[in-house]
């Protein structure tokens, strides 16, 4: 798993690109400042780079290509068509988008491996494709393709501080670009793939689109990189693009610190230094050292660069009393799916836990929900294998009523989840209100009405509780994510209904104010169930799956769930959860299905099955607490 990616690097960014606007009236000697202009060069590339790693968890040697894309079709398009050379830039960019596009959808499914040798291969194509003959009409083949002079007025684009601020402008814009997707729709659902694919496809993200719009946007960039490049070096061979340099992308991406979007500009300007003052010792001895201090920064810091200033420009400030506390990053995605060790208000100082409305105890009885069923389940089979999972499970839920599921471990809970939501294909059928559901894939059972969470709630760590939650708020995940980074109305729109049906499923379940804004990294245990409840309710289903909402919790945050689980049933909605806690069973549910070995063991009002005998001895005998 990759490390966290962040979500407040905004200011940080301008900041950096303003240092590097004024570097110039610093750094005055020439080579000083070509230094610079290839560290910009490359930071445009590193940006896109990290949007793919450190952003949507993907991995791609292939960047570099994307360079040569950008750099060789600008340069061809002036040569050959005559464009003028804002337009050929920009032919430029669309084409290592395009090409980025086409050969991320052929990887996008591999994984760490497959993505490292595909793309590695697409490189020796790439390289074959422009020195070979079959390209040599548009790419001048081995003899390279010079770049036609840019000028503005009689300025040269190509040198001097003409050239520095053009880089730092094509430098700014990618900045802009990849915060800009981060922050919309689009950028937040690639993080949830990068977290977990499979809670994204619940949430209703297409994960192969989103992978690959990832990988357009990391092409793109890198394009206009490869644009910058070739202004800067004003001609271009077979040899002005390798492998190495995709290497040096993620040399400088773990240098400056990934996700960050800021760190690998950083990174870039760090590499480039290092490289620049040991350019006057011996070559050999010039390398190893270069790579001993790039070890060493990756070893010591590991977090990046980036992570290394800011924790120390926020210990300067915690020193000068502004109050800015020094925050500890959890360790990562790891640190919040492991159930935390202790649970309740306490667990996090000064920081209330969801209200506990009651301890966890019996409900008055009231009427069980009659009438037609919500959902029908005839049949359900499931084999893993040998492994018979569930063989044949019939099962009936009324609208509105809280279905508990309970029984030993392995006794085929989660996997019949699974089916009612798609994840898992299964032998019988699936009815939905009437709606024989069976074939559907995840996304149209979920259009549908049907919601769900995991036992592990897979947050986004450095999305804000509030935003993890308006992730699944959205009816759909459609749409052109170009409008939304131009941020029209039409997507404004859809972004405050989402935004409005978060904060009403985050009011329903009662979560306190003061927590929607904090990171889900930083949420208790009990505080990430109760997101993860409120991310599925907020697409306003008609049947809400809990897989075991209490596992890992104390008395207190089960009675919180409970609390919460009865404000969703108030609010109409049908409610299907597994549970090993008998007094959170007696609480919640209407009624109660008991699995026992794949097969329903009996079923019935809550009060009736939990005093059966046959199931106090393998539910209760088996671990549950009474
Ligand atoms: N992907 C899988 N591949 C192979 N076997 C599986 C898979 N998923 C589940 N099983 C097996 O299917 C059976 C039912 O598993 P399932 O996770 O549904 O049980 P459960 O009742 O939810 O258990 P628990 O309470 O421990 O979560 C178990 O024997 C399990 O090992």
């Amino acid at each position: 798993m990759l490390t966290r990616a962040r979500d407040d690097v905004g200011r940080p960014a301008l900041l950096l690109l303003l240092l590097l606007a004024l570097a110039p009236l610093v750094v005055t000697g020439v080579s000083d400042q070509g230094i610079l202009v290839v560290a910009m060069i490359y930071a445009v590339g590193a940006v896109g780079l990290d949007v793919l790693t450190g952003y949507s968890g993907q991995f791609s040697f292939g960047q570099f290509v994307y360079f040569a894309i950008g750099a060789y079709v600008m340069a061809a398009v002036r040569v050959h068509a005559h464009w003028p050379w804002v337009p050929a830039i920009i032919a430029g960019v669309l084409a290592a988008a395009l090409v980025a596009a086409v050969i991320g959808s052929l990887f996008v499914r591999l994984r760490f491996f497959g993505s490292a040798v595909g793309t590695f291969f697409l490189g020796a194509v790439a390289v074959d494709l422009i020195s070979g003959s079959r390209l040599s009409h548009w790419t001048g083949g081995s003899n390279g393709l010079a770049v036609l002079p840019v000028t503005i007025g009689d300025h040269s684009l190509s040198e001097g501080d003409w050239l520095y601020y053009t880089v730092w402008i094509a430098l700014a814009l990618s900045v802009a670009l990849c915060l800009r997707y981060t922050k919309v729709r689009a950028g937040m659902a690639a993080r949830v793939v990068k977290e977990n694919e499979v809670v994204a496809a619940v949430l209703g993200v297409r994960v192969f689109r989103e992978k690959v719009r990832a990988q357009a946007l990391a092409g793109a960039v890198a394009g206009l990189g490869g644009c910058m490049l070739a202004l800067d070096v004003g001609y271009l061979s077979p040899d002005t693009f390798g492998i190495s340099q995709s290497i040096e992308l993620f040399a400088i991406v773990a240098v400056g610190g990934t996700g960050s979007i800021v760190g690998p500009v950083l990174g870039a300007v760090f590499f480039f230094s290092l490289v620049n003052g040991f350019a006057s010792t011996s070559a050999s001895a010039s390398q190893l050292l270069f790579s001993l201090v790039v070890l060493a920064v990756v070893v010591l810091f590991n977090r990046g660069l980036y992570d290394l200033v800011e924790q120390g420009v926020r210990k300067l400030l915690a020193l000068r009393g502004k109050g800015v506390p020094v925050a500890e990053p959890a360790a990562g995605p790891e640190a919040q799916a492991a159930p935390a060790a202790s649970s309740g208000p306490a667990a996090v100082a000064g920081h209330p836990a969801p209200a506990v409305r009651t301890e966890v105890r019996p409900r008055e009885a009231r009427p069980v929900p009659q009438g037609p069923p919500l959902l029908l389940l005839e049949d359900i089979g499931v084999d893993f294998g040998g492994v018979r999972a569930l063989g044949g499970v019939d099962l009936s839920v009324a609208r509105g009523e809280v279905h508990a599921i309970i029984g030993p471990n392995g006794a085929g809970k989660t996997t019949l989840l699974n089916c009612i939501s798609g994840i898992q294909p299964a032998t019988g059928r699936v009815v939905l209100d009437g709606d024989d559901v069976t074939a559907l894939p995840v996304s149209v059972r979920r259009a549908r009405g049907i919601s769900r969470t995991f036992q592990h709630p897979s947050l986004v760590a450095d999305l804000t509780a509030r935003q993890n939650v308006e992730v699944g708020a959205y009816a759909t995940h459609d749409g052109s994510v170009l409008l939304e980074m131009a941020g029209l109305p039409v997507t404004r729109k859809r972004d405050r209904v989402a935004r409005e049906r978060a904060l009403a499923a985050l009011e329903l379940l009662d979560f306190p104010k003061s927590r929607w804004d904090v990171h889900a990294g930083e949420l208790t245990m009990g505080e990430q169930k109760h997101i993860d409840i409120a991310r599925a309710l907020a697409n306003e289903p008609e049947l809400l799956l809990l897989d075991e909402p209490t596992a890992g919790l104390g008395e207190e945050e089960i009675g919180a769930v409970a609390g919460a689980i009865e404000g969703v049933r108030r609010a109409g909605v049908t409610v299907l959860v597994i549970a090993h806690h008998v007094g959170f069973v007696r609480r919640i549910a209407d009624r109660c299905t008991v699995l026992d070995f794949g097969r329903v063991l009996t079923s019935g009002t809550a009060a009736d099955v939990l005093t059966d005998d046959q199931v106090v001895d393998v539910f209760v005998g088996a671990g549950g607490k009474s």
